[in-house]
């Protein structure tokens, strides 16, 4: 596809402000941006995309989302997964493998790319199960699912509660290159609760998830990476006590990074209504003050990226009552539109800030050679109107999930059009 598109307005990170510039496509890569100041090109045989007065972006990433296929296709299949992320203004996403079976071999590495090519808009990158089955017992094939194309390992959704079996895994994946990307999560600590322990919980006479099952995990990890010379990414970082623990480890030269979900910087579990289950995510959502501490996180670099832990169910699921219900709730189509209205139409961060930690940043931290609007990078586009105000409908959503927490929010910064590899992914 030969594209032009016109007057879109580009974040100059040097200058700090948007400029408007056009940006030619050819094929799968962007051929050439010039500023608008010199005037209309030749468009005779592109065909011509009107960003006037909108924001022009590389395409967003997020690292941590859950597709749902195989096995859970009543929540999410590969096809309505990437329709959504292409809609959220996402052009690659990274999706974990607790799936059913779970990602735990090379040809269900292999059966995801193969889908994604299939179905999805945007680019998908499968992370493989750290261990068979995702049950903590045995390592999988590390070499092999590198050779059929995860990008790193997880078993998200549960924590590896073994600490030798989770140092074994980062010396594995070490030698391989490739990342452990961690869930952090102790089992012995969890009390079967569904809410963290905190206000909300007494206000209802329930027991409470503790911050220390999180940070444990993290502490003790930290320490494996630090042994094991590995890439240790943590996921979806939700407590003051995990901050302090990867600030202090970054200072000791330990190879961690790690990622926040916009739940976590936006809500604590004092904003929780009631006993409704679409306020029901793993990591919970916990106290003001852990919320000022993951935000503060995210500002000084602690954290370094964002992601939305996009985790679809069914109504007829999240319906079984807070006990009963899975943990999660859907992310892709309102990640940036929250984050853009209540950080940086507030002042408190730039644009450059938010984009930089949905594009360029996950981008490097996992080595994609993706993440940024230059001449020979590829056509990875998103196009944002930064004043379109509307509400939050999940009965609008392309995801079939339609377990959120921000029904009814209105906002701004709704993305309009995405791009990824040089094909039009979504269009409002
Ligand atoms: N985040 C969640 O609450 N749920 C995730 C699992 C996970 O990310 O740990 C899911 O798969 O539903
Ligand atoms: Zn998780
Ligand atoms: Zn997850």
């Amino acid at each position: 596809m030969k594209v032009w598109i016109l007057n879109g307005n580009v974040w100059n990170d040097r200058r700090q402000a948007l400029e408007p510039k056009h940006v030619r496509v050819d094929g799968e890569i962007i051929a050439e941006i010039r500023d608008a100041s010199e005037g209309l090109p030749d468009t005779a045989g592109h065909e011509v995309v009107d960003a006037a007065g909108r924001l022009l972006s590389a395409g967003f990433i997020d690292m941590h989302v859950h597709l749902r296929e195989p096995g859970y296709e009543h929540k999410e299949t590969i096809a309505t997964g990437t329709a959504s992320a292409a809609r959220g203004g996402f052009t690659t996403i990274a999706c974990m493998p607790n799936t059913k079976p779970p990602t735990d071999t090379p040809e269900r590495v292999r059966y995801v790319l193969d889908k994604a090519k299939e179905a999805g808009p945007v680019r998908v990158l499968p992370y493989a199960a750290i261990t068979k089955s995702q049950l903590g017992r045995e390592l999988t094939d590390f070499a092999a699912l590198k050779e059929a194309g995860a990008i790193g390992f997880t078993d998200d959704g549960v924590g590896v509660q073994n600490a030798k079996m989770m140092k074994d895994a980062m010396a594995l994946a070490a030698s391989l290159g490739l990342p452990i990307v961690a869930h952090c999560e102790e089992d012995t600590l969890l009390e079967g609760a569904a809410f963290s322990e905190g206000e909300f919980v007494k206000r209802h006479g329930l027991k409470g998830i503790p911050n220390e099952s999180e940070s444990i995990h993290v502490g003790r990890d930290t320490l494996l990476a630090e042994a094991t010379g590995v890439h240790y990414h943590v996921c979806h970082v939700s407590t003051e006590q995990s901050v302090r623990l990867i600030r202090l480890a970054k200072q000791h030269g330990v190879r961690v990074t790690a990622e926040v979900c916009p739940h976590h910087l936006l809500l604590s579990d004092e904003d929780i209504p009631g006993l409704d289950a679409n306020w029901k995510m793993n990591p919970p959502l916990r106290s003001p003050r852990d919320v000022k501490a993951v935000i503060e996180g995210l500002e000084d670099g602690t954290i370094d990226i964002i992601v939305t832990d996009h985790a679809p169910h069914s109504e007829e699921e999240k319906a079984r009552g807070v006990d009963k219900a899975p943990f999660g709730i859907v992310g892709f189509e309102t990640a940036f539109p929250l984050l853009y209205t209540k950080f940086v139409a507030t002042g408190r961060w730039s644009l450059g800030f938010l984009l930089e930690r949905m594009t360029r940043k996950p981008a490097d931290v996992f080595g994609l050679g993706l993440g940024r609007l230059e001449p020979g990078q590829p056509a990875d586009l998103t196009i944002v109107d930064l004043e379109k105000e509307a509400e939050v409908d999940p009965a609008k959503f392309l995801t079939k999930g339609r377990n959120t927490p921000f029904a009814g929010w209105k906002l701004k910064g709704w993305p309009v059009w995405t791009m990824a590899a040089g094909r039009v992914a979504w269009s409002e």
